[in-house]
């Protein structure tokens, strides 16, 4: 199997705070791999360093097999990798439609365009298939902030596969939705990675959701893995019992 994201022992200290201590995985091809552990453990830094949004103390972060360690954010978009925030990313004056497609030419790379180009910017046919996807398209015209905060997660969500990605970094996209829009959100998620068989790395704290979404758990403690495997094996293991009680 081919590995899609490479993490050779990445580091990140800020003074004297160790807060990734050498961590080192892959995550192959069409995987849903989730990153968990407890608060402070490390997982957004980690998620930072791979994302070219913090230098790493020390390691390389490579994907489909090339180096890309000190890339920018943008130069790592044009090549296929894409990033949800754990706070909303969406417009709220703007609509879903205008939203999706304002993503699509983020991850163009072109400001520009989104200041002065055509109004849809050749994205319109793009957005409308995420709005048929995500099931939004009783909500295409309306503006974003007027949309419940799971149907804005689910456009959040949505807006991250504006450009096709290969690998998406999912930031706790579960974060304060309710039950009813969880279970569509998972089931949306798990369709697209079927359908487009790119590559996800979720960062989550629901640990139901994260659980019933992903196919292996990373779990990490004080900045190292202490376990990692299917999902309900992760749950019964002491080491992880232990991180999450003592914490
Ligand atoms: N910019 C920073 N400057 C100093 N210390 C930081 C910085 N960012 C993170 N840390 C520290 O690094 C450690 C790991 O933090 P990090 O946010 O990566 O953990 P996390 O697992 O994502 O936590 P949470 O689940 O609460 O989001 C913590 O001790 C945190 O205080």
């Amino acid at each position: 199997m081919t590995a899609v994201l490479e993490v050779r022992d990445i580091a990140k200290s800020f003074g004297g705070v160790h807060a990734v201590q050498g961590v080192s995985f892959d995550v192959h091809e069409g995987e849903i791999l989730g990153i968990i552990g407890p608060n402070g453990s490390g997982k957004s830094t980690l998620f930072n360093c791979i994302l070219g949004q913090l230098a790493p103390t020390r390691g390389e972060v490579r994907i489909d097999g090339r180096n890309v360690s000190g890339k920018r954010p943008s130069e790592l978009n044009r090549l296929g990798i894409s990033r949800t925030f754990q706070l909303l990313q969406v417009f709220p004056q703007l609509t879903v439609r205008e939203n999706l497609i304002l993503a699509g030419q983020e991850h163009k790379g072109s400001r520009l365009g989104r200041l002065f180009g055509a109004r849809d910017a050749g994205l319109g046919a793009a957005a409308d298939r995420m709005i048929d996807f995500f099931r939004l398209g009783h909500l295409a015209h309306e503006n974003a902030g007027g949309l419940s905060y799971g149907q804005q997660k689910l456009l959040d969500a949505a807006m991250a596969f504006m450009a096709g990605p290969r690998l998406v970094l999912l930031d706790e996209p579960a974060g304060g939705v309710n039950l009813t829009m969880l279970a569509s959100l998972k089931e949306r998620l798990q369709a697209i990675n079927r359908e487009t068989r790119a590559t996800f790395v979720v960062i989550e704290h629901n640990m139901e959701f994260v659980m019933a979404l992903c196919s292996r758990i990373i779990v990490l403690a004080e900045g190292r893995i202490i376990a990692e495997g299917e999902p309900a094996a992760v749950r019964r293991d002491p080491k992880v019992i232990e991180a999450y009680l003592g914490h």
